[in-house]
């Protein structure tokens, strides 16, 4: 891969992760890893600062304003912080603030790095007017009802205080979820079968956005504050602004330490590095601040943090445990997944204490990992667990093999489940189980799928509850979701042990549980035909393939009807998924399948929508669209192409007229255009076409 192709990959993968990251609060990689990338782009686009791409995610601040709340530009710009894992880049820092002070005299404050979301708090004439998130640094969220709920804000200031008489200032913190908080809230979630989320910082991330401040306050969130900001200079030094909100009732964590040199501040480091897994609540580092606000203006900041503070970010832990077993999983499409059974090495069956957290288990992912690791049964490993995301196994201690008794791995040939011989595709890592139909994973699996938002888009229903009704037989597959009633409902429950607390826990059917149930299961009748052409579930039939299939054959029987040839002429669609509907249909349960869900009332035809005509203008013109725009969300600048008589394709091609490009647009796209010589507009100017 050359610069510009790494580049280009790194900037859409990080652009990618913000996105889950910051608005769906999800993580799908390490912090760790997270950071190693975007290090890498950095030093890539320092190289090669041609290649650096407008959309690139190093010189701005992560999140997003989001359309669910309104948006309010900060007084002040929220950035991020610079971060580090190593000492020597801390020395480093220390060398470029000292540099930057011409010799003056200099202290830190040092303070523990909360895990969750950036507030911004608004205090006007003394009183709490508005909390807001960090967005993109610029603006933010309006989110002041879920920052009410809570408690330890101060929605007005003491009267008799200094700052209480300011028009206006800020305070800012970080909102977070208290670990029991959030095991609360998972377990929660878990018993009414909804999905729970990884770790504590995207929980609060999730919480902090929600619509309903009502069930904000239930989640049981908290924040502490850590910067005092004003028009007027109130204090001199970080260190006197906390002391004075921590007195004036605001919530000030007391493990901040001034530092009067870097020394003090590895000390600091060290101290925290085991400490931490004591508090109530994530971190994941320290942040090291120069005290004087004097020093710190003089310093600055960069596009996207301030030169006058950097975080250092702690390395996932990293422990010896023993292997006790390997035990198989089955997924949802069969995949087997192997997992390791862990214990420490006193082998007393508490597991290994990692990360603030008992660990027993770690997935080892497939054969071939087995292999590259070369595990043997009762090998001591080494186990990794970095911000709270799945545990991993990283090596083999050698020197302790000798030591101990250790057997061969043997991968088993017959799926752990329903004992149907195991299969693995050329080139493919992981083992399958080929019986779709009777393997109850897999099967629950499809159910899953078939209530995705989506697809049927069934909210009340979840993994959980999908469990329970398979155990008890009502539900073998989603056929019978539309059999189900109040009565059959009622009153079910299942009770479960956590593996590793040992905790019992029960999960019950009670009446508004059933309510829910059998609306949602109603109300998916409605749902259109290119959802529920997702749901039934083809292999290879996608959210989007879904959708132009259910535009192009306008129902389910012209689709079943077309053979191969006809498939093809239908907008992308390859012969991959072609071959996939013509062998879908071939099978006869499949058509008694469909048969069914017609009789209990689903949408198998296209309603068609009415397309208007506007103008010729556009006619025998080819559009493509990247990013997005101003005045129409995508579907709608698709019908605007199209009701003024052009045409929208699916890919950059020497053929193509124009690309319509809009607010950040994908970088591939843009390439190839160029390269293809092919015209780009802006909104702006695909508007004058129409006129
Ligand atoms: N895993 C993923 O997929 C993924 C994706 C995107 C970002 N990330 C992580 O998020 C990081 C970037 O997030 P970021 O820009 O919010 O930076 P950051 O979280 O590393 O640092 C800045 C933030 O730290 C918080 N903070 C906590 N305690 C603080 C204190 N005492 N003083 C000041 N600030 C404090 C503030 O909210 C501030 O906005 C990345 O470095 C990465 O580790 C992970
Ligand atoms: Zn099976």
């Amino acid at each position: 891969m050359n610069p510009a192709e790494r580049i280009a990959e790194l900037t859409e993968k990080l652009n990618y992760y913000n996105q889950r990251y910051y608005v769906d609060s999800v993580s799908e990689i390490s912090d760790q890893n997270f950071d190693l990338m975007l290090k890498e782009l950095e030093n890539l686009e320092t190289q090669y600062p041609d290649l650096k791409l407008l959309e690139s995610p190093t010189h701005r601040v992560g999140g997003t304003v989001t359309k669910n709340f309104a948006s309010v530009e900060h007084r002040y710009p929220m950035l991020s912080l610079a971060n580090t894992y190593n000492e020597q880049e801390l020395i480093d820092f220390d060398e470029r603030v000292r540099k930057g002070l011409n010799g003056e005299a200099y202290e830190y404050i040092c303070e523990l790095k909360f895990d969750g979301i950036s507030l911004s708090m608004t205090y006007e004439n003394g009183i709490f007017v508005r909390g807001v998130t960090r967005g993109d640094g610029v603006r933010g969220d309006d989110i002041t009802n879920n920052v009410k709920t809570i408690k330890t804000i101060p929605l007005k200031v003491n009267p008799k205080s200094q700052i209480a008489n300011l028009l206006s200032f800020e305070i800012r913190g970080e909102g977070f979820l208290p670990y029991s908080s959030f095991e609360k809230m998972n377990a929660d979630a878990e018993a009414a079968g909804e999905e729970s989320y990884a770790n504590a910082r995207n929980a609060a991330s999730g919480s902090f956005k929600l619509q309903d401040s009502a069930e904000v306050a239930r989640r049981g969130l908290d924040a502490y504050v850590y910067q005092f900001l004003s028009d007027e200079e109130i204090f001199s030094t970080h260190e006197e602004s906390l002391i004075a909100l921590k007195n004036l009732g605001f919530n000030v964590s007391p493990t901040w330490q001034k530092c009067s040199d870097i020394q003090d501040v590895m000390a600091y480091i060290k101290l925290w590095d085991e400490k931490r897994f004591s508090l109530p609540l994530a971190t994941d580092g320290i942040v090291i601040k120069l005290n004087s606000i004097a020093q710190r203006a003089e310093l600055g900041y960069t596009a996207k943090s301030p030169r006058w503070a950097i975080a250092y970010k702690y390395k996932a832990e990293s422990k010896p445990a023993i292997l006790k077993a390997v035990t198989y999983q089955v997924g949802r499409t069969g995949a087997i997944t192997p997992v390791a059974e862990l214990d420490n090495e006193k082998r007393n069956n508490k597991g290994i204490h990692l990360s603030g957290t008992t660990v027993k288990r770690a997935s080892l992912h497939n054969a071939n990992e087995i292999e590259r690791l070369g595990l043997r049964i009762g090998d001591t490993v080494f186990v990794e667990k970095g911000g709270e995301i799945i545990p991993k196994v990283t090596a083999v201690d050698l020197s302790k093999r000798d030591m101990f008794n250790t057997q061969e791995i043997v991968y088993p040939t017959n799926c752990p489940e329903c004992g149907a011989e195991l299969t693995r595709k050329e080139g493919e890592a992981n083992h399958y189980c080929p019986n779709e139909k009777g393997c109850p994973p897999q099967i629950r699996g499809k159910i899953e799928h078939f209530i995705h938002r989506k697809a049927m888009n069934i909210d009340s229903l979840g993994e959980g509850k999908i469990e329970l009704l398979y155990d008890k037989g009502l539900v073998r597959d989603v056929t019978d979701l539309y059999d189900l009633t109040y009565e059959k409902l009622f009153g079910l429950e299942k009770i479960t042990e956590d593996e590793v607390t040992g905790k019992i826990r029960k999960i019950g059917f009670k009446e508004k549980t059933v309510q829910n149930i059998l609306e949602g299961i109603e109300k998916s009748k409605q749902v259109p035909f290119k959802q529920v052409l997702f749901g039934i579930g083809i292999r290879y039939v996608g959210a989007t393939v879904a959708e132009k299939l259910a535009s192009f054959f306008k129902n389910i029987d012209n689709i079943k009807n077309a053979d191969y040839e006809t498939l093809r002429t239908a907008p992308e669609i390859g012969d991959k998924i072609a071959q996939s509907i013509v062998e879908y249909f071939q099978n006869d349960d499949n058509q008694i399948f469909i048969e069914k869900l017609r009789l209990a009332g689903l949408q198998f035809a296209a309603q068609d929508e009415i397309k208007e005509i506007e103008s010729d203008q556009l006619t025998g013109k080819t559009f493509l669209y990247t990013g997005t725009f101003e005045n129409f969300e995508r579907e709608a600048l698709e019908q605007k192409i199209e009701a003024n008589g052009g045409k929208v394709v699916s890919g950059v091609s020497g053929k193509l007229d124009f690309l319509i490009v809009g607010e950040k647009p994908g970088s591939s796209k843009i390439e190839k255009a160029k390269k293809l010589n092919v015209t780009m507009i802006s909104e702006e100017e695909f508007m004058a076409m129409l006129n």
